[in-house]
């Protein structure tokens, strides 16, 4: 089925200084068609991993990951990425950094071209298009990274503190952006971040992880629906106390690194 992520007791371990580091220990975790799924966990806990995974960079030592029922061997189009910094080719315009992927690909420049200016229509940077990454603040280049990510029509994307880096008016109008596209796309969207009212207002659904070795521990469904205001959703029913419950969950995982049991 398009758009369906299966993770299925995936353990995988890294070299580490004296003995190997268990970094997932029998992680499972399924996402369905259009579905969004934020990853919460503390800090090194191994989120990014599981992104790395899904992404076919790297192979799990042990379990399968399979998306749209095929196995995972290595990155393809099907799967985009977006990552904390937007990772623009400095000495590309606009344009041409969007519609690299696709050219590569074969696809004759003309219509690479005429996708990425619709794409950079909605994510509010048409008239940039010959502008280089260095004329653009740190929130445009994101939005140039969602354009790239979104113009092969991937069926999944997978997205690592996206907006960690920006400032927090900036970061509100790329929430608000991301889901309009993520709903007028239908693409599955797996999530990682650390700020808990991101993900109330991004997700269906949030994974909330253990500390290292990590782990699925928790599993919250929002009832907010589609229609979300980022100004009133605090005001929904229920918003406080899903929060409240979220944040226990973490700081509960959090507070392992400092007193490990
Ligand atoms: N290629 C690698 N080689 C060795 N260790 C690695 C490698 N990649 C990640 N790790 C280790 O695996 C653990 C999980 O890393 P990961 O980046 O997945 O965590 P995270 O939950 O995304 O952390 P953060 O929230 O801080 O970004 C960390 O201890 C990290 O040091």
């Amino acid at each position: 089925m398009s758009g369906h992520i299966n993770v299925s007791d995936v353990t995988l371990k890294f070299a580490g200084k004296t003995a190997p580091l268990t970094v997932l220990d029998q992680v499972s975790l399924t996402l369905s068609h259009g579905e969004f799924v934020v990853l919460l966990g503390p800090s090194g806990c191994g989120k990014s991993t599981i992104l790395n995974l899904v992404a076919g960079f790297v192979p799990p030592d042990s379990g399968t990951i399979s998306c749209n029922d095929r196995p995972v061997s290595g990155p393809g189009p099907s799967r985009g990425m977006v990552f904390q910094q937007p990772t623009l080719f400095p000495w590309l315009t606009v344009l041409d950094n969007v519609t690299f992927g696709p050219r590569m690909a074969g696809v004759p420049r003309p219509e690479a071209a005429r996708m990425a200016r619709e794409w950079l229509e909605r994510v509010g940077l048409a008239g940039f298009e010959q502008h280089f990454p260095w004329q653009l603040s740190g929130g445009m280049k994101q939005r140039v990274a969602l354009a790239r990510a979104w113009l092969p029509n991937p069926d999944i994307l997978l997205m690592d503190e996206p907006f960690g880096a920006l400032d927090a008016q900036t970061r509100i109008m790329m929430q608000e952006l991301l889901r309009d596209a993520w709903l007028s796309t239908g693409t599955t969207v797996l999530f990682v971040t650390h700020d808990v009212e991101e993900a109330l207002f991004l997700a269906d659904r949030i994974l909330i992880m253990s500390a290292r070795p990590g782990k699925i521990v928790d599993e919250v469904v929002l009832p907010f629906g589609q229609s979300r205001d980022i100004e009133t959703l605090a005001q929904s029913p229920g918003y406080a106390d899903i929060k409240q419950r979220i944040l226990h969950l973490v700081r509960t995982e959090a507070k392992k690194y400092i007193n490990p049991i």
